[in-house]
């Protein structure tokens, strides 16, 4: 699994062609994709409705890198055991998805997966002062959740910042959520992120019938954060 710490550029199957699923998989992994990001969402925790673990079970054999699946769905803990079993590699979950975040991690380091924590634009890095032992992971949300497409919020940049003191020398990714570009990537990279979270910015303008547009989108992320890394 590729999980070391280099910079990794994690497309949003959110922007893919809903009716294509497995071969958007396999297209922006053959483009240059280093993780498949798979955002589910309730209708309840945030404002829209996506897949659930037969999604994930079914597109698994499509996707041969980390499936990181992000979880924005409360109560979290009665679904982590289907989404392991569905074969993900991260679980995220957002620290107000249930109200023993410690026992959630721990359940997902249990069922053998990389545990990570999403946090929300309003949500505070305290939050997770205690957990981070636990976690492989922490997501920054650059957008309230809940939807592709939005506008980056900047304030989250000294977040990042902050963030990366917090952690330390501890083995933990630190990922981008929402409104990741070639303008907006860099910023955070030279924050102290790693994983950059792509929806709209790599899908857009392509398809599955001209995947070549995916590779320049990822490249065009890619090589905007060459300086800051
Ligand atoms: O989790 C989410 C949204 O809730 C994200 O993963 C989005 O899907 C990112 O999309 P873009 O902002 O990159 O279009
Ligand atoms: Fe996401």
């Amino acid at each position: 699994m590729n999980f070391d710490r280099s910079l990794k550029i994690a497309p949003s199957i959110l922007s893919a062609d809903f009716a294509a699923m497995g071969a958007e998989c396999e297209a922006i992994e053959a483009q240059g994709a280093d993780w498949v990001h798979v955002d589910v969402m309730d209708g309840h925790f945030v404002p829209n409705l996506t897949f659930g673990p037969a999604m994930c079970a079914a597109l698994r054999p499509h996707i041969h890198t980390v499936m990181d699946v992000h979880l924005m769905i409360a109560p979290v803990d009665p679904f982590i055991e289907a989404f392991a079993k569905a074969g993900a590699d991260i679980i995220s979950v957002h620290p107000e998805a249930g109200p023993h975040t410690h026992r959630t991690l721990q359940t997902i380091r249990g069922l053998g997966k990389k545990a990570g924590l999403a946090l929300n634009p309003g949500t505070p890095l305290d939050v997770i002062e205690y957990l981070l032992d636990l976690t492989d992971l922490v997501c920054i949300m650059t957008v309230n959740p809940g939807f592709g497409g939005q506008k980056f919020i900047h304030s989250q940049i000294e977040k990042v910042r902050r963030l990366k003191r917090m952690i330390g020398d501890r083995p933990i990714h630190i990922e981008i959520d929402g409104g990741v570009t070639p303008e907006t990537a860099p910023l955070v990279v030279d924050a102290g992120a790693n994983v950059l979270v792509a929806g709209s910015a790599v899908f857009g303008g392509g398809s599955v019938g001209q995947p070549e547009v995916y590779g320049r989108n990822i490249r065009a992320i890619r090589e905007a954060c060459m300086a800051a890394v």
